[in-house]
């Protein structure tokens, strides 16, 4: 493996144990700067844990992080600087409303303020909130928040972007400027690292992909290197292994 702090973000034996569970064990994975890298896996394989430890939310029990060439947990305040964040476990202040979320995210990253209030707008617009600004996060949907975090996350123009699921609930035309703006954001030199069970999207988005399983790498790479002529859903479900239920199964049910 290279030096971590070349990359935009690696990991190096990280591992997380809950009681009696390993749920991310002795995980290694480099993220080159500028890649849209896509962290694929069943449910339960360990993406959020692992995403969560190099965000700096969960302490991991072994292994290290860097994020932008700073342990993120020895050097914790330039590894949270270079990154944006979308993931479960950040706390949202549902009260605000989506304006006052950006403005209040704006000045702590420091911007100023007529900065902030131009980003802001031409953010609410591109993922489809405009008439949302003003209404509060709590009376958001499940997509509409989503887009507000991701809104949030992108507001300071940080050198890496952490997202966990960040199309699941949203509509196909946020869904589609949502992939336009991180291409963009990638050929402009930042770098996207995305959790998603949507392969079609992996494929379609990503120019690398990692796929974890049981809290380890099974394979990573370019998505050609990985896919190797096949399409990615059938890669995952040779990687993972698959069956198809039995006809018995679940016999009750009409
Ligand atoms: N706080 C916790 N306490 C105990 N176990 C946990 C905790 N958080 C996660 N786990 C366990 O760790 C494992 C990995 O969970 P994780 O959420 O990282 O998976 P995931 O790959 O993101 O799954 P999904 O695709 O379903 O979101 C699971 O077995 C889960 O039950």
């Amino acid at each position: 493996m290279t030096d971590p702090t070349t990359q935009a973000l690696a990991v190096r034996d990280l591992t997380k144990v809950f009681g009696q569970h390993v749920a991310v064990d002795t995980l290694s994975l480099d993220i080159p700067r500028g890649s849209i890298y896509g962290i694929v896996g069943p449910n339960g394989a360990g993406k959020t844990t692992m995403i969560s430890m190099v965000a700096g939310l969960a302490r991991p029990t072994a292994g290290r992080a860097w994020v932008a060439g700073h342990d993120v947990w020895e050097d914790p305040l330039p590894a949270k600087q270079a990154m944006g964040l979308l993931v479960d476990g950040v706390p949202v202040f549902d009260r605000l409303s989506g304006r006052e979320y950006l403005q209040y995210l704006g000045g702590i990253r420091g911007l100023p303020q007529a900065e902030v209030e131009q980003r802001a707008t031409e953010l609410l617009d591109a993922l489809g909130l405009a008439d949302a600004g003003p209404k509060y996060i709590v009376d958001y949907s499940a997509g509409m928040t989503k887009k507000i975090l991701l809104a949030g996350a992108l507001l300071h123009n940080p050198e890496i972007l952490i997202l966990d699921e960040p199309l699941e609930a949203v509509d196909p035309v946020s869904g589609r400027h949502i992939q336009q703006i991180l291409r963009r954001y990638a050929e402009r030199g930042g770098t996207v690292v995305l959790s998603s069970h949507v392969m079609e999207l992996v494929e379609g988005l990503c120019d690398h992909v990692a796929i974890i399983h049981q809290g380890r790498v099974l394979a990573a790479g370019h998505v050609d290197e990985v896919r190797q002529g096949a399409s990615l859903v059938d890669t995952f479900v040779r990687h993972v292994g698959g069956r198809d239920l039995d006809d018995d199964t679940l016999g009750w049910l009409r």
